[in-house]
């Protein structure tokens, strides 16, 4: 997809405050620092409209970008930020839950996992969360260019693997940094957003 329209619409912390428009939304998942807004940002090839950080937890809100006034893509604060008190888990839990459960128009959830390493505990939980909720996920596995390409099928099959993947979820090797699998991660948002 060509984006020639990208903006940041809100940063939401409860429903009232959602876009009302009933576009598509694409809904972005995963571990704090796994380059959620990173994937955002290469995306919709704008240096950094959705905000990065090298320290993780820079997220904190639902933050609904328009593209080309077609859909949406929803930057959701990341999970297993070691700093975090119980209390913000807790709110955390309760935002994200309400949004995925809520939300028809949703039409899947990119879940990052981070190509180097097996996904985490809480990977396989938010998968399995999903999964239960019956929402669409494609998977991708990022950071691909820290890996050198013949290590990548090795990587993937352990991602596979660790989390169970069911057969009609994708799976698919991006990296922030070079843009590799755009084209593919933007065909796979589009199956979904006609759904
Ligand atoms: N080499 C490499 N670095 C990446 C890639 N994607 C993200 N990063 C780096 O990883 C760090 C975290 O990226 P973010 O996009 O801010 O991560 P996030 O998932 O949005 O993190 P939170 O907002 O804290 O949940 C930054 O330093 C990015 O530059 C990638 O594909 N390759
Ligand atoms: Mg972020």
């Amino acid at each position: 997809m060509k984006v020639t329209k990208a903006d940041i619409v809100i940063s939401a912390v409860k429903p009232e405050q959602y876009p009302v428009d009933q576009l598509p939304e694409i809904g972005l998942a995963g571990r704090s620092n796994v380059g959620k807004s990173s994937f955002i940002n290469k995306m919709i090839a704008r240096k950094n409209l959705a905000r990065t950080s090298s320290r993780p937890g820079k997220t904190q809100t639902l933050n609904f970008y328009i593209i080309n006034d077609q859909l949406y893509f929803v930057d959701v604060p990341g999970y297993g930020f070691a700093k975090v008190s119980k209390s913000e888990r807790e709110a955390w839990g309760k935002m994200i839950e309400r949004y995925i459960m809520e939300r028809p128009q949703l039409k899947a959830v990119v879940l990052l996992v981070d190509l180097r390493h097996a996904p985490s505990v809480d990977d396989v939980l938010m998968y399995e969360w999903l999964k239960h909720y019956e929402i669409p996920v494609i998977i991708v596995a990022t950071k691909c260019d820290k890996i050198p390409k013949g290590k990548w099928q090795k990587h993937l099959k352990v991602v596979k693997e660790t989390l169970k993947k069911k057969p009609e979820d994708p799976l698919l090797l991006f990296s922030s940094e070079t843009g590799y699998g755009k084209d593919a991660a933007w065909g796979s948002i589009i199956e979904h957003m006609k759904r």
